[in-house]
């Protein structure tokens, strides 16, 4: 499924938060920027949660303007797990799943029994149904979370910064989870940190001050830092000199000396290497990406 995004804005309070923002998610889409450059609220648009306040929505082809909320709440393809899910904390996951179940109409108590299982095996859960709700991590909340999304059987799923606070653990847990999904769905995920996204998204869209500065495949981004991109070998003492002088963007620690990777628009006297992901971030955000050239 496709949705593609046409010269959205988003105005609160005379302030541009979103300002002609044209995109087209599919597959598992990363949708990077710094905090506050209008990622959630994009999110929300998206999931109907919040008017817009001129653009268009295309989902298939069908043209939705949704000025209004209505755009959502009349279709269930989409479904959006916000950056901290947490409701009822005092019942237990499977009740909580089946109030929800409940709601959504599915009166037969077998059926959503059946439902519910299947949702707590897809996101790994299915031993922790009795647990309360405030007994569960983070990252088991924002399981929790995703299971009652699958309920509902939507085609796009929006997760909201879905890896902040999780330990490494379940960071690793998570990716495989949306590498999962990512089979059956179209996935947006928004982030802060470029590598929560590396080797998991087909596409990324960077977002900063309510503008998209970029859009493409990981390896168009990359290529933007392309003769950017410097290694070099130090001793451990000039180590701190060289972080104030350089953009270091990796440290590794070889048995005599460190191995960094360094970003640089200005020529240096080092062995060029192949850009990652990080680095074609930070060229977009500085402006000074080689636009593949
Ligand atoms: N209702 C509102 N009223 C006023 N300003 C708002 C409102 N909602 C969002 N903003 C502002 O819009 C900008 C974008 O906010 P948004 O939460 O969408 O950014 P973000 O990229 O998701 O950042 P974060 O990761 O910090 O949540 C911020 O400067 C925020 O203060």
């Amino acid at each position: 499924m496709r949705m593609e995004i046409e010269n959205l804005a988003k105005t609160i309070k005379k302030r541009n938060i979103l300002d002609d923002v044209s995109l087209t998610v599919e597959g598992i889409y990363g949708l990077i920027g710094p905090n506050g450059a209008g990622k959630t609220t994009l999110m929300k648009i998206l999931a109907g949660l919040q008017t817009l306040t001129a653009g268009s929505i295309k989902i298939d082809d069908q043209h939705y303007v949704h000025r209004h909320a209505s755009y959502i709440t009349a279709n269930t393809l989409i479904g959006y797990l916000p950056q901290d899910f947490m409701i009822y904390p005092e019942i237990s996951v499977y009740e909580v799943l089946d109030h929800i179940a409940v709601l959504q109409g599915i009166v037969k108590k077998s059926e959503r029994q059946q439902q519910i299982e299947e949702a707590l095996a897809i996101v790994n859960l299915s031993g922790q149904q009795h647990k309360k709700m405030n007994e569960l991590s983070g990252g088991m909340r924002r399981r929790v979370g995703i299971a009652q999304l699958l309920m509902r059987k939507p085609s796009i799923l929006l997760f909201d910064e879905p890896t902040a606070g999780l330990d490494i653990e379940e960071r690793i847990r998570f990716r495989n989870l949306l590498l999962e999904l990512g089979k059956q769905h179209t996935i947006v995920i928004s982030s802060h940190i470029v590598e929560d996204i590396e080797f998991l998204c087909t596409k990324i869209g960077i977002l900063t001050q309510g503008q998209l500065r970029f859009e493409g495949t990981p390896e168009e981004l990359k290529q933007r830092a392309d003769g950017y991109v410097y290694h070099m070998d130090v001793q451990a003492e000039a180590l701190s000199e060289l972080l104030m002088t350089q953009d270091v963007t990796q440290i590794n620690e070889e048995e005599q000396h460190l191995k960094v990777r360094i970003f640089s628009t200005e020529a240096l006297d080092q062995p060029r290497v192949i850009p990652r992901l990080m680095e074609g971030y930070l060229a977009i955000v500085r402006g000074v990406d080689n636009n593949g050239k």
